[in-house]
């Protein structure tokens, strides 16, 4: 061995040979370690140059696409600022939601989200998502980044009330999980069509009056069921699309009227069916005789009273009593099959 690397060595065109071969590894080395860097220097430069642009981080491009939630039903939801620096930074991971209020539209579902929020085992997502009806194509991953983080145990929840009239909407969120949770706050379909054009007047002043709406022929005094204030009040059908995916057990009626005439015995209910300890009581709630409604006595992450915003219990117009009661009519066999369906009498026909 000692002899042949002395041979080596010693040999001049050999000598050369192994210089010019190190060189040669050396000057590759060095060629591929200015391709790699070269390769990275102007992706470094450009990413850094896009993370200043407006919009480009996760959060900004959820936004961006994320559902307004002030467009059509929530104009008034802001998330208070207290909860903001309280939660948004949390530990935990983000889940999709194992229960959902999917309806309906001025049922009161403001009011027993809010009312739920305060439970420390719930953690819900503010704004409307519109997930199931308006932004499906965005995927479940997109959905998935607009929930809070949640601890073992914790339920994530979302409401978004017009999911309760998408036809699409119960196969999707079987699709999502079968096992998902679903409450629906019902309220007096008359009542809560005036709501609804209650609403839509104070956006547009300029609209028909709700008797002249009603009507296709006023005269023959046939009701316009494709008006959407009318349509969402035809309960027992949109509930006969529900049941094609879901059991009746997986979900949980909750009276809107007695949301506000009693809403720690309706939050008892919502509890149980959500399996959790009966944490809301009525030590939570008061009347707010200026509001006209129960109010928290603390919001959730807030020691301050918290009652819902000027949106949320409007007075509603005058309507012509003899159009009220031919509402009455209309409704009432759709109401007593969704009473039938649900077996709960919710008392909006006496
Ligand atoms: N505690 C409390 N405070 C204020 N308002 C309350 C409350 N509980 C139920 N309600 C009723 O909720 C109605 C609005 O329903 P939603 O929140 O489902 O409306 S929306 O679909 O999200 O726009 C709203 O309807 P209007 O009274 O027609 O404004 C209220 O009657």
């Amino acid at each position: 061995m000692e002899y042949s690397l002395h041979a080596l060595w010693s040999s001049p065109v050999k000598k050369k040979l192994l210089l010019l071969s190190i060189m040669f590894f050396i000057w590759a080395y060095m060629l591929y370690s200015c391709a790699g860097y070269c390769s990275t220097v102007p992706s470094l430069v450009l990413d850094s140059y896009r993370a200043k642009e407006p919009g480009s981080d996760l959060a900004s491009k959820l936004l961006a696409n994320k559902p307004q939630p002030w467009e059509d039903v929530e104009s008034d939801y802001e998330e208070p600022s207290v909860r903001i620096a309280a939660f948004s930074n949390g530990s935990g991971s983000k889940k999709l939601p194992q229960a959902i209020i999917i309806g309906v539209k001025k049922g009161g579902t403001r009011a027993l989200l809010e009312f739920l929020r305060v439970h420390p085992d719930i953690r819900a997502v503010g704004a409307e998502p519109h997930f199931f009806d308006r932004n499906y194509d965005n995927g479940l991953e997109w959905y998935r980044e607009l929930m809070p983080k949640t601890l073992e145990g914790q339920i994530t929840m979302e409401k978004t009330p017009s999911y309760f009239v998408t036809r699409e909407a119960p196969a999707r969120i079987s699709a999502m999980s079968r096992d998902t949770k679903l409450i629906v706050v019902v309220r007096d379909p008359v009542t809560r069509a005036i709501s609804d054009f209650t609403q839509t007047l104070s956006k547009k002043p300029d609209i028909p009056s709700f008797e002249s709406l009603t009507f296709r022929n006023r005269t023959t005094g046939l009701i316009d069921t494709s008006w959407s204030a009318i349509q969402i009040g035809i309960y027992a059908k949109h509930l006969d699309n529900w049941l094609q995916y879901f059991p009746m057990g997986q979900i949980l009626f909750v009276s809107g009227e007695r949301l506000i005439s009693d809403p720690a015995g309706e939050l008892g209910r919502v509890q149980d069916f959500l399996g959790l300890k009966r944490i809301i009581t009525d030590k939570h709630f008061y009347f707010n005789q200026t509001k006209g409604f129960p109010c928290l006595k603390k919001a959730e992450g807030s020691s301050k009273p918290h009652c819902l915003g000027k949106t949320k219990g409007r007075t509603h117009p005058n309507i012509d009593p003899e159009v009220v009661q031919r509402l009455r009519d209309f409704y009432r066999p759709f109401n007593m099959k969704f009473y039938q369906m649900t077996g709960r009498f919710f008392g909006w026909d006496d």
